[in-house]
């Protein structure tokens, strides 16, 4: 495998794979891509310019919102609005739909989070952006609308996440393999590094926030237990790893194998994750890994959104570690 494949060479030779799209989805990718760079440049050097700390408003969530949530925001609906590609877009920041300033000709629907791991932003601890792409229903772009949005996750024509951590990686897929990219500050470009990443089917991470303990379920306490069980047949105690970054967790547990459960609590009766820029493309790159992704029943890409913010639990990485911890959620177990 040479490294000197860029990201934008390497979507390019996926157009074989869309000969219907006129290399417009190549052209998507690239501005996301584009976007994750300027995203970047201000993170690495983030102690050193004014983006630490809270911008003193909260959004759709009720979440109070980071200088760099909206920085990263800002960036991404204006370097990727800019081209008109996009004829409409759902952001985590945003209560409600954004039409970018050129959206006439644009076929496709974007929906991302600008800025995931918002708690680890000021520490220095990685964090990301998650980004999910479909076409548009109808065929005037000028009458996209949110139902462009609310699409099933299998509708995703791609998906893909950057990940801001010890180096800079964005990793994508547009149904034919899930690839990784790392950014080569020196050249100003994303390499190819990790071809084709198939998923463990079963790891020795684990990855749920213990301190929600009392809010959980008797199901999520007993597979708690179970996973800290001795027992080398099963490869268990599994190692406890949590970064409160969901891109950076489903990342690691993606190359290593490993599963991260956010289960419904007493907090989060949904779950805390949001369905439609969280969990259907990690969903999508997991499944095309060769992993599993659901709310503790149902196939996350299966599920009906009904609304651009709605959150739902979320079981995603290797097959067996998910399917185990599925089964103690409806009780099986
Ligand atoms: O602190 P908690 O409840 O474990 O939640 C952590 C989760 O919340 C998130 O930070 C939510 O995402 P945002 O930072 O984009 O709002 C996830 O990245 C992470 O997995
Ligand atoms: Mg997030
Ligand atoms: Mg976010």
């Amino acid at each position: 495998m040479s490294n000197l494949i860029t990201i934008e060479r390497h979507i390019l030779e996926q157009q074989k794979y869309f000969p219907e799209a006129h290399g417009e989805l190549t052209d998507l990718l690239t501005d996301v891509a584009f976007a994750a760079k300027l995203v970047r440049r201000e993170v690495v050097r983030a102690g050193l310019v004014d983006i630490l700390g809270f911008a003193g408003s909260t959004n759709v969530q009720g979440e109070e919102v980071k200088k760099l949530d909206l920085f990263a925001n800002e960036k991404i609906i204006s370097a990727i609005g800019q081209h008109g590609r996009f004829a409409v877009m759902g952001s985590e920041e945003n209560e409600g739909i954004i039409i970018p300033p050129k959206n006439e000709t644009g076929s496709y629907a974007l929906l991302f989070d600008p800025l995931d791991g918002s708690s680890n932003i000021d520490v220095n601890v990685s964090v990301g952006t998650i980004f999910s792409i479909y076409r548009l229903k109808g065929d005037d772009p000028c009458k996209a609308s949110i139902n462009d949005c609310l699409q099933h996750g299998y509708e995703q024509v791609a998906a893909g996440y950057v990940i801001y951590g010890s180096s800079v990686v964005m990793v994508y897929t547009t149904g034919h393999g899930v690839h990784g990219f790392t950014y080569d500050p020196t050249i100003g470009e994303f390499l190819l590094s990790h071809e084709n990443i198939i998923t463990p089917k079963s790891g020795k991470y684990y990855s749920i926030n213990e301190g929600s303990f009392a809010q959980f379920n008797d199901g999520t306490k007993k597979y708690l237990d179970y996973i800290k069980e001795e027992d080398p047949a099963t490869n268990r105690p599994y190692s406890t790893r949590y970064i409160g970054s969901l891109v950076a967790d489903f990342h690691r547990n993606l190359l290593t194998g490993g599963v991260f459960v956010y289960p419904p609590t007493t907090k989060h009766l949904s779950g805390k994750l949001r369905l439609m820029y969280e969990a259907n493309p990690l969903a999508f790159i997991c499944e095309q890994a060769g992993g599993r992704a659901t709310d503790g029943r149902n196939r996350i890409l299966d599920i009906q959104p009904t609304s651009l913010h709605q959150r739902t639990p979320l079981y995603i990485g290797s097959e067996e570690d998910v399917i185990i911890a599925e089964e103690f959620e409806q009780g099986l177990r």
